[in-house]
């Protein structure tokens, strides 16, 4: 049996769709918290507090969340962060009118006073001061992006290509911009510090650079023998991590 390292986004969607039928019966809700957990811990392994002056401590997370379920892992992950003792902020410029499970999300992120910034706050960019912030989390678009980018995400993506070698970005599944299958296709596209694949990695993350991105996988909720039904190996994550570095 030939151990895929990435699968296609035909075969992505396939694997969804089996692990939320009625045989696995997986909620979204409940992949995107494991999806969303586990990115919270890829940005405390890469950014750890652990030791940091109060400075670095007080830095923000800046989390940009897309329309999507892409989006909704960063709502997530924001909310695990804080618990970590991070200072997330969330800039959620376009909200999912989807589900009342997206409202539901930015509810437990007033609970747990995270700001979450709208589209008509322009001064979102005030918060991408490199000395005040720790990265950003790219949670824009996952693995249903289709180009050409609509605004208002053209404009933030041209920013974040501004920024992105003075605050690393963290991007969840798929690096905004990036066709899932084929990488960068459509320019400008961002070049993450980081990352985080979730379940298995799709055929764009062999486009990243090896020394610039470390890439892990998260979305740690599939047995063994699922794994091999799509012909690849589950990942040897360590103990209790939810996420493994490739
Ligand atoms: N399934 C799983 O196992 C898990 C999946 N999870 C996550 O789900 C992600 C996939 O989520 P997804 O399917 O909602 O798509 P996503 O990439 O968020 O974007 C769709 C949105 O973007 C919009 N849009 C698209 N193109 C656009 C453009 N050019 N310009 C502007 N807008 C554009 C599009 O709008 P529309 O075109 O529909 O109007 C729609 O609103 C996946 O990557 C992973 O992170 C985890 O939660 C848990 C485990
Ligand atoms: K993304």
């Amino acid at each position: 049996m030939s151990t895929l390292k990435v699968v296609s986004s035909k075969l992505a969607a396939e694997i969804d769709k089996e692990l939320m039928g009625p045989q696995i019966g997986f909620t979204l809700q409940q992949l995107m918290e494991l999806a969303g957990f586990s990115v919270a811990q890829a940005v405390c392994r890469q950014f750890p507090l652990r030791g940091k002056t109060e400075t670095e401590k007080g830095k923000h997370v800046f989390v940009i969340a897309g329309p999507g379920n892409n989006g909704g892992d960063g709502l997530v992950c924001a909310r695990h962060l804080k618990l970590f003792g991070y200072n997330p902020i969330v800039f959620y410029p376009k909200r999912s009118e989807r589900t009342e499970f997206y409202k539901q999300l930015v509810h437990q992120l007033n609970f747990f006073k995270v700001p979450v910034l709208s589209q008509d706050e322009e001064n979102w960019l005030e918060y991408l001061k490199p000395e005040k912030t720790l990265c950003i989390v790219d949670a824009i678009f996952g693995f249903s992006f289709k180009p050409p980018m609509r605004e208002p995400f053209k404009g933030i993506v041209d920013e974040l290509c501004k920024l992105q070698d003075r605050i690393p970005i963290v991007s969840v599944d798929v690096p905004t911009g990036w066709d899932v299958d084929e990488g960068p296709i459509s320019h400008p596209s961002i070049n993450p510090a980081v990352l985080v694949s979730l379940t298995v990695p799709k055929p764009c993350s062999t486009y990243i650079g090896e020394k610039h991105t470390t890439h892990y996988v998260g979305g740690r909720f599939i047995p063994r023998d699922f794994a091999n039904k799509y012909g690849f190996e589950p990942f040897g994550y360590e103990y209790t991590d939810q996420i493994l570095k490739l």
